[in-house]
């Protein structure tokens, strides 16, 4: 049962050269799964997540294919069909997202009870001020936050904290996709484990689906139930954790693997037991992708 279905979509910068950033690429994100899209600097990964969600600028221009949402009420949504206000509706409804940074988009001036009451009042206009207020509460608990923070302004709240409410704003209208680009990237690792470990939590809870990007392949091999491997606009493999680290058929995606000594070396072992060594966790930030 898939709750987005990505056909054939391709996606141009129209700067001084045309760069075709995302090229007839073809996805399915299965209702409650969590799908990684792993790849070097500028393969194109948020390229991709702001077609599906169409918040691409200029001079971006989707130049083919579409992208269906299948509700779980039954019904099929092509979002090209959307603009203005239902467009911005339907995003936060149904699919979500947060971005790398996005704790950096909160308002400064405003208390947090405010910026998460600010999307019941927009979406949600029918609930009184309690009700609004104890869905902020919850909402804050669920993510792993205090519900006294939410007297907090942001520059009180630390940066993990912050990434945190982005997530409960995120979730706020339970959608049923999740994009997440980045989102932990700015955040040190041990912080950035504990949210992995929310989110995977949340999702079996609320059975939300989760696109989730990011250049690090050994957390996507943690996290996810199936990764595309994007490259050059094109995703090159796609297949379920296991398989694709036990055996990888795209020479780019062994590529890839292997430009991660954890996973390959000793100390690959958290990948293939799920048991996380604390020293483990604390090196990973030295890791990087190979390019080219
Ligand atoms: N505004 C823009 N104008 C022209 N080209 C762009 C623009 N934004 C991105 N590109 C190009 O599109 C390609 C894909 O970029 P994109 O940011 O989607 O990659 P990415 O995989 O998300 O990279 P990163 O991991 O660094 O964020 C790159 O070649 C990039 O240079």
């Amino acid at each position: 049962m898939s709750v987005l279905s990505i056909e054939n979509l391709s996606i141009d910068y129209r700067a001084e050269t045309t760069v075709h950033a995302v090229r007839d690429v073809s996805l399915t994100l299965e209702r409650g799964e969590i799908l990684g899209l792993a790849g070097e600097s500028g393969c194109g990964k948020s390229t991709l997540a702001y077609g599906i969600t169409r918040l691409l600028k200029p001079p971006a221009v989707i130049t083919g294919g579409r992208v269906v949402f299948s509700s779980r009420e039954g019904y099929d949504v092509d979002l090209s069909t959307l603009a203005g206000d239902d467009l911005r509706a339907f995003r936060w409804d149904k699919i979500a997202m947060v971005f790398q940074g996005a704790m950096n988009s909160l308002n400064p001036v405003l208390r947090i009870a405010e910026q998460l009451e600010d999307v019941f009042v927009t979406h949600r206009p029918e609930l009184g001020k309690a009700e609004r207020r104890e869905r902020c509460a919850e909402l804050l608990e669920r993510v792993g936050v205090d519900r006294d923070r939410l007297r907090a302004y942001p520059h009180e709240l630390s940066g993990g904290m912050r990434q945190r409410v982005m997530i409960a704003m995120a979730l706020a209208l339970e959608p049923q996709v999740l994009i997440m680009d980045e989102p932990t990237t700015a955040l040190d690792v041990v912080v950035q484990r504990e949210i992995l470990r929310e989110i995977t939590r949340l999702r079996s809870e609320l059975g939300f689906a989760v696109v989730f990007i990011t250049h690090d392949l050994p957390l996507l091999l943690e996290i996810s139930d199936r990764i595309a491997v994007m490259r050059a606009g094109l995703i090159v493999e796609l297949d379920d954790a296991l398989t694709l680290y036990t055996q990888p058929k795209h020479p780019y995606t062994k590529r890839l693997l292997s430009s991660f000594p954890s996973l390959t070396g000793e100390r690959g072992g958290f990948v293939r037991t799920g048991e996380i060594a604390p020293e483990e966790t604390l090196d990973e930030t030295d890791q990087t992708v190979e390019a080219g």
